[in-house]
């Protein structure tokens, strides 16, 4: 009840600089390597007299051979064109050779990074880093190893096949490519237009599907503190939000995938069929019929196999490639910056009411309503509570007001309705008739992020959770500086405890502590807290009178108010008015008024100085 684990989803972002800035150390990287680039380049040239042979080697086998009946001339250029693809194995080896003389200098390099950059944050860090930090990042190093050297070879192979394919056609008949050549530019085009968009689409896609994932893991693994917090419903919402998105991302992804297959279908398919179209102008301009038999053979074989080849992996690696590449880099577009991540269970945030800029202000920048406007607290005004239709009512028509700084403690015997009015103040139970008000702002109907931001309601159970003490204590304010969370220790009396236990960083186990102990890290979480209103319903019941005191003297201290459902007298007597509730009506006073005009709190007194013995 006193945070919310609050995130904001993924938003759409735009296509992104990513490969403007990769570009200048690619080439650098690229430059260095000449050596290799010219073996590659040669090893493809072979490639592309291959793709050359196998069409040349058709038409001549037709129009020399079978077509003029001398089947040994066809079967000979056959053979030829069989051998070249044979003679293929060593230039496919050729290749990789040279291949790895790219990436592995490049796997070398991003490994070396990544270790650095693991080593800087666990030093930086504290808790030693993130231990799982090495082996994602070398298991990124292998997707852009993998994706680089799937790009470069398809990008090669693409260049050199249509290289081949194209002096072929040409020296079949120059006329074939004026019908071969402008729709495989078009398509090519085409693919090329959207390849920017379709990247960003791709990359917005992984993002809401990472967050989605990232959700439910986080989901799962803090299902105690969403419970505690009654924040389900949020979670929910929030995972809600994040299937729509996901569902959104791929949608559009699917859109490009469409426009992709269009490109493909113009560049591969087009020339193909316009071929066909074209056979009477063509064979009216001499063109034979092996000629056309090499220019299928071209379209079909080559070019159509190279071009899907080359949209499938500049669609799916060239992303993931610059996916990765940019999460290496760190650089300004981060594919899940740690603001766009849902919040670990210790990063409370306001809620979304305000718009999303709010939305990611932790409670140290909330607004400070209270002090612009000078409202009370806290303002009831004839408020009624009763658990059910035909139920007496636990408060009747019930007026209150406590001031911004002012110290009330609210007594009354077992089940009178002091929890009641605890819960109403905090806004997480709604009165049956009448308005509540804190800092204000009436408290019907506000999400719980933003009752967070306003109050933090402490009930006798003191949740502890098992991470660091840090963790515990800054569970309402993360961004505390350290300074702060050691002021606040101090002022609590809780400084033996945390010394105890190692210090800041060291690790709470909850069962290794005693329901006193826990009382004192939740009252001293809460003395961080940034909300002006505190409500403690029997926070201190486990501690002994003086630390309850100390506790108490401190919380009353800080800047707002302080609402103690108080246990012991003591307690009573150190807030500025008490209010006394006897079922029929409510009593407040301070200590020595309510002496004289309540019967009920001359009895409480009575029964508290007589338990104490
Ligand atoms: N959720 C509920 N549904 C029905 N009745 C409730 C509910 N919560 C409290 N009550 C009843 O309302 C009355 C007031 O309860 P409340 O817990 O506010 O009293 P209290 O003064 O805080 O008691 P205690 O000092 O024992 O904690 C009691 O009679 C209780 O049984």
């Amino acid at each position: 009840m006193t945070s919310v684990e609050g995130s904001r989803a993924p938003e759409a972002r735009s296509g992104s600089p990513s490969l403007r800035r990769l570009l200048p150390p690619a080439r650098r990287f690229l430059a260095g390597r000449k050596g290799v680039l010219v073996r590659l380049g040669a090893w493809s040239v072979v490639e592309s007299a291959q793709t050359f042979v196998a069409g040349y080697g058709v038409a001549r086998a037709v129009d020399g051979g079978f077509l003029v009946g001398d089947t040994l001339t066809g079967l000979g250029w056959l053979a030829v064109a069989g051998v070249t693809v044979v003679l293929g194995a060593p230039v496919v080896t050729g290749v990789f050779a040279q291949l790895a003389g790219l990436t592995e200098p490049l796997r070398d390099h991003l490994v070396r990074r990544a270790v650095v950059q693991s080593m800087a944050r666990a030093l930086a860090g504290p808790g030693g880093g993130d231990r799982a930090a090495v082996s994602r990042l070398t298991n990124q190093v292998e997707i852009v190893r993998d994706s680089f050297a799937g790009l470069v070879l398809t990008l090669r192979s693409f260049v050199f096949t249509a290289a081949g394919a194209l002096v072929g056609l040409f020296f079949l008949d120059p006329a074939l490519l004026v019908v071969v050549v402008p729709p495989l530019v078009g398509g090519l085009t085409l693919f090329l237009v959207t390849l920017r968009p379709m990247a960003a689409s791709q990359r917005r896609a992984l993002a809401a599907d990472e967050a989605l994932g990232d959700h439910a893991a986080r989901t799962r693994g803090a299902l105690r503190d969403i419970t505690a917090c009654g924040t389900e419903a949020e979670a929910a919402r929030y995972g809600a939000r994040l299937i729509a998105e996901a569902a959104a991302t791929s949608r559009v992804l699917a859109r490009w995938a469409a426009v992709r297959a269009t490109a493909l279908g113009v560049a591969g398919q087009a020339p193909v069929l316009l071929l066909l179209v074209a056979v009477p102008w063509l064979r009216g301009r001499g063109v034979t019929t092996g000629a056309l038999l090499g220019a299928f053979t071209y379209l079909a074989q080559a070019l159509l196999p190279a071009l899907h080849t080359l949209m499938t992996a500049i669609g799916a690696a060239g992303t993931r490639l610059l996916v990765v590449l940019d999460r290496f880099a760190g650089t300004a577009s981060p594919p899940f910056p740690t603001d766009m991540t849902p919040h670990a269970p210790h990063t409370p945030v306001t809620a979304s009411a305000d718009g999303p800029e709010q939305a990611r202000r932790p409670l140290r920048d909330a607004p400070r309503t209270q002090c612009a406007t000078h409202a009370p607290a806290v303002e009831l005004r004839a408020v009624t509570v009763a658990y059910g239709a035909r139920a007496q009512p636990v408060l009747d028509a019930l007026d209150l007001r406590v001031e911004d700084g002012e110290h009330l403690a609210v007594v009354g015997p077992s089940g009178i309705g002091k929890s009641t009015l605890a819960r109403l103040i905090a806004g997480t139970l709604a009165p049956s008739s009448g308005e509540v008000e804190v800092a204000g702002r009436t408290i019907a109907g506000r999400s719980t992020a933003e009752l967070s931001a306003l109050r933090v309601l402490v009930p006798q159970q003191a949740y502890v959770f098992t991470g660091t003490v840090r963790d515990n204590l800054g569970y309402l304010r993360p961004n505390a500086r350290r300074a702060d969370i050691e002021a606040a220790v101090r002022e609590l009396g809780a400084a033996p405890l945390v010394e105890r236990l190692g210090g800041l960083d060291a690790p709470v186990r909850p069962h290794d502590l005693s329901q006193g102990e826990r009382q004192l890290m939740v009252l001293t979480r809460v003395h961080l807290s940034m909300a002006r209103l505190l409500l403690l319903d029997e926070a201190t019941c486990h501690l002994d009178a003086a630390s309850e005191a100390r506790a108490e003297v401190a919380l009353a201290r800080r800047p707002g108010a302080l609402v103690v459902v108080a246990h012991r007298i003591s307690s009573a007597m150190r807030a500025d008015r008490i209010l006394v509730l006897d079922g029929v009506g409510a009593t407040c006073g301070t200590h020595r008024d309510l002496l004289d005009r309540s019967p009920l709190y001359r009895d409480l007194v009575g029964h508290w100085g007589g338990s104490r013995k």
